[in-house]
């Protein structure tokens, strides 16, 4: 981790923290500025400018189980808006923007219309890179109208918009693309300035975007991690795509959620690592001790204690970690992990 001012490591110029039932959230973004509000809670809603900024509330947690609001500050004053049922703010450095697709027989072609409004949103306020992405999709791994399985029919319409945007969005950012509790796709993102931010892929897994079509007729459209090279030269912030239990593109260790635990933290390890970063001619680097922001997804309710008590052994006391009991994009995975590393 390099910070600018040895002995003072400054907040990061867009930070993230959870805030949970009970916390005094005004007092823990006190002197920041709210970029968004997405709350991983019950019953979900439609997003909306709530509070000064983009509020979206997504259907993760059951009613008596966990619920956050992972809350998005910046250093910078903020400016919101809304475009169609796209919700966002910007600080003239990052741009967070959330928009939810309503429950669809096939979603390819509605999942490239919104993907596109949101790059054409974006790119006409100045933010040509993609930061990071989140894809909340209902019945993730039940089938569309056509017999294909709903994350399949996404990735068809994502790697779409990105194919027609590939001359004006370079990369594919860090994304995570898991299930939620109810119907429909909710989709929250953020992106920064040109030049702001580097993707990263992972030495022991194969490029998403290069599976082969035995996992859908479109690979998923995403890269392993994406650093954020702030432009006040605060430290650079790495954000870990969801990840799980693949080696090259095979699900390894199929219905043993201990093993897929081990696996995902050692992908986490490698991904984060000085010789990874150094691999894409990047200084720095990261230990799983850095990361925070941990959101931890388990297929099955009963496996919750071992992979928190997996978790807990692995990332220590240092992290904020939150556990949902959500399918993940295959249905031999059990468990998949994301983070921040700061
Ligand atoms: C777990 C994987 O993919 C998941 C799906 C993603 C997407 O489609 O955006 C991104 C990361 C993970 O949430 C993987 O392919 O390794």
């Amino acid at each position: 981790m390099t910070v600018t001012h040895p002995g003072l490591a400054r907040t990061a110029a867009l930070d993230c923290l959870f805030v949970r039932p009970g916390d005094d959230g005004r007092a823990r973004t006190a002197g920041r500025h709210v970029l968004g509000r997405v709350t991983y809670g019950h019953g979900g809603r439609p997003p909306q400018l709530h509070d000064g900024a983009p509020l979206a509330r997504m259907a993760m947690a059951a009613a008596d189980d966990e619920r956050i609001t992972e809350v998005w500050t910046t250093d910078r004053p903020v400016r919101h808006g809304r475009d169609g049922g796209l919700v966002y703010a910007e600080d003239g450095e990052h741009f967070l923007c959330a928009v939810r697709i309503e429950e669809q027989d096939v979603y390819r072609d509605t999942v490239r219309a919104v993907y596109e409004a949101a790059f054409t949103l974006m790119w006409r306020l100045g933010y040509t890179e993609l930061l990071r992405m989140w894809n909340l999709v209902g019945a993730i791994t039940g089938r569309n109208g056509e017999g294909m399985e709903n994350y399949q029919d996404f990735c068809v319409g994502r790697a779409q918009a990105f194919e027609s945007w590939s001359g004006r969005i370079p990369g594919m950012p860090a994304a995570t693309g898991i299930g939620s509790l109810r119907p429909g796709i909710d989709l929250y993102f953020l992106a920064c300035r040109d030049g702001r931010a580097r993707h990263l892929e992972n030495p022991r897994q194969t490029p998403a975007h290069r599976y082969p079509d035995r996992y859908g007729p479109k690979s998923p459209s995403f890269a392993r991690a994406t650093l954020l090279e702030p432009a006040d030269g605060s430290r650079p912030v790495l954000y870990v795509s969801g990840t799980a239990s693949i080696i090259g593109d095979d699900t390894v260790h199929p219905g043993d959620v201990e093993r897929q635990c081990a696996v995902t933290l050692a992908n986490i390890q490698a991904l984060v690592a000085p010789d990874n970063l150094r691999r894409h001619g990047l200084a720095g680097g990261f230990r799983l001790a850095d990361l925070d922001c941990v959101k931890v997804y388990v297929r099955d309710a009963e496996d919750l204690p071992a992979v928190r008590a997996h978790c807990a052994k692995a990332l220590g006391a240092g992290p904020d970690i939150a556990f949902f009991n959500v399918d993940v994009c295959r249905p031999d995975l059990l468990v998949e992990i994301e983070g921040i590393c700061r």
